[in-house]
């Protein structure tokens, strides 16, 4: 599913228009569609629906759904905020076919409006589409504060999105009307899948307009929701006399007295995703603590003090340019002066011994607070690296607040993805990943079981995990493995019973099911 700014959308609806198709017939197609979703649903025993009606488009595609249901034997009543235009087609065609309507300035006490929702199965939400600016104007406001504090017995269904709020940032009036399902027409708005906004959408499904393919506008538009239907495609296919070099190699670097287990929950991850083989580039005390857990890794000693270390590292490096392979720079690696000195010396020596390093690198957790004390940063990386900063992360690195880079993520997210020429994956609720050639796709999960420590650490092993077994997109890359996680951490939590209880090591334990899920 695509996602789209109001100013997209407005040129959509321009391109579809001068291709000969009129508003009035795009206006025609969305309402009939609501009204066969609505028909396809088998619940709804009164067939009876009230509509709150704005004075725009929203409120017109909220009519011809009413009147198309009551061709179909429905009882619909249209509440009106305000007066539509004088010259309303879509309003007298419903009263034409005995729809009932009824103005604001004529039910100030809401009776009517209450009467009706008494007996009806929907509440449709045809108040405000993407032309909503807030603040909300009194009237409005009155009247979807009254809808907040109705006992609910019906099912609110958002026409194109829910009234009061703003569909480019998200930002939601306090009394935006709770929608238990969106109709999104042609495409969800970026508003929907950023905070507040995807509180209020509840279900979405999508209504297409049946437009040409070839509007010009369409090919600019490279935002999607991350779906399994389009993510089932690109799993790498595992050749049945496979061996673990054809499954490539997972190498990280990582860990530090403090944190012992970041590096481990990345290279568990990374098996679980499928590579063939883990490299633990760590600490002695990580290793000695901690090899048990893993017993399929690889181990070498890291003492990023030695000046030794930094050779190991570069052996791999050079041994890896005829290998598949996949770095994770990071994970517990700790911070401070000799980590930022390690930082600066490994990525200046993968540059003179790889320097059109074919490699990919994954760049995580204090990985990227090192890269963000180094003046120029970005210059300083290989060519192929993803970074996967939450947000305190991506603000240390872009020097931008967290509340701005939270209002704003999807459009801060394809902006610095351009700016550092490096794919990015911006975590936390609706995690946002966008590539230098302008894709970007949202995973649509919010969840308290992924808010773990060691979440991240094992998003970065399952990322790496898939690079090594040869998908030659980063972008793709990226997308499955933000995908697997999300599930996983949402399989944990079924698994559990609860999200308070869910670990790092249980979203490891639920990638199997995760990966069976998507390639069924
Ligand atoms: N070609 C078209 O015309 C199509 C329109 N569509 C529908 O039309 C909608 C957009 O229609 P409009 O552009 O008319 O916009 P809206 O239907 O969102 O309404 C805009 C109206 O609401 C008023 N308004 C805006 N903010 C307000 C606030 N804070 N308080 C009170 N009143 C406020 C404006 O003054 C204006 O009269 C879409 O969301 C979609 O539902 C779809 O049917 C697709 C095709």
């Amino acid at each position: 599913m695509k996602i789209i700014s109001v100013d997209e959308m407005r040129q959509i609806e321009k391109e579809a228009y001068e291709s000969g198709i009129s508003y009035e017939q795009m206006m025609i197609t969305a309402g009939k569609k609501i009204a066969q979703k609505i028909l396809s649903e088998t619940l709804y025993l009164n067939r009876t629906i009230t509509a709150i009606i704005g004075t725009g488009n929203n409120g017109g595609d909220a009519l011809i759904a009413l009147t198309e249901l009551i061709k179909e034997g429905w009882t619909a009543n249209a509440w009106m905020i305000r007066k539509r235009h004088d010259k309303d087609n879509l309003l007298s065609n419903f009263q034409y076919r005995n729809g009932q309507t009824v103005e604001y300035q004529n039910d100030q006490y809401f009776n009517q409006l209450d009467q009706w929702l008494q007996s009806s199965d929907i509440l449709l939400d045809g108040a405000l589409g993407i032309g909503c600016h807030l603040p909300l104007a009194s009237d409005y406001s009155e009247v979807f504060s009254h809808i907040h504090s109705i006992s609910k017995r019906f099912t609110t269904i958002a026409v194109d999105c829910p009234s009061g709020m703003d569909c480019d940032s998200g930002e939601c009036d306090e009394h935006c009307i709770h929608a238990d399902m969106t109709f999104c027409i042609e495409a969800l708005k970026i508003g929907e899948i950023q905070n507040p906004g995807y509180r209020f959408t509840g279900k979405i499904e999508s209504i297409s307009l049946d437009l040409p393919e070839n509007l010009p506008i369409y090919q600019k538009i490279k935002r999607n929701i991350i779906q399994r239907e389009s993510l089932n495609k690109d799993i790498p296919v595992r050749e049945v006399d496979g061996n673990k070099g054809t499954f490539g190699t997972v190498d990280i670097i990582g860990g530090s007295d403090q944190y012992i287990g970041a590096p481990i929950l990345t290279g568990m991850a990374a098996y679980k995703a499928g590579c063939g083989l883990v490299n633990m580039f760590v600490p002695q005390i990580v290793r000695d603590i901690s090899a048990n857990m893993i017993p399929e890794a690889i181990w070498t000693i890291l003492n990023i003090k030695d000046p030794h270390a930094m050779d190991l590292c570069m052996e791999k490096i050079i041994e890896a340019k005829k290998k598949k392979h996949a770095f994770v720079i990071g994970p517990g690696l700790g911070i401070g002066d000799i980590q930022i000195e390690f930082t600066r010396k490994f990525f200046e020596q993968v540059q003179e011994v790889s320097p059109y390093s074919e490699q990919n690198f994954i760049i995580d957790a204090d990985g990227l607070n090192l890269l963000a004390a180094l003046a120029d940063w970005p210059k300083r990386l290989p060519q192929l690296c993803i970074l996967t900063p939450h947000p305190g992360e991506f603000s240390r690195l872009s020097a931008l607040p967290i509340q701005e880079i939270q209002r704003n993520r999807v459009r801060i997210c394809e902006e610095y993805a351009k700016r550092w020429n490096k794919v990015v994956v911006l975590k936390g609720a609706y995690t946002v990943i966008s590539s230098p050639d302008g894709r970007t796709g949202v995973l649509p999960i919010a969840s308290s079981a992924l808010a773990k420590a060691g979440s991240g650490d094992v998003l970065s092993g399952i990322i790496a995990g898939f690079l090594s077994q040869g998908i030659n997109d980063q972008f793709t890359a990226a997308c499955l493995g933000v995908w697997i996680h999300g599930n996983a951490g949402l399989i944990a939590k079924e698994r559990i019973g609860n999200e308070y209880s869910v670990t790092a090591t249980d979203i490891i334990q639920s990638i199997r099911e995760a990966i069976t899920t998507l390639i069924r």
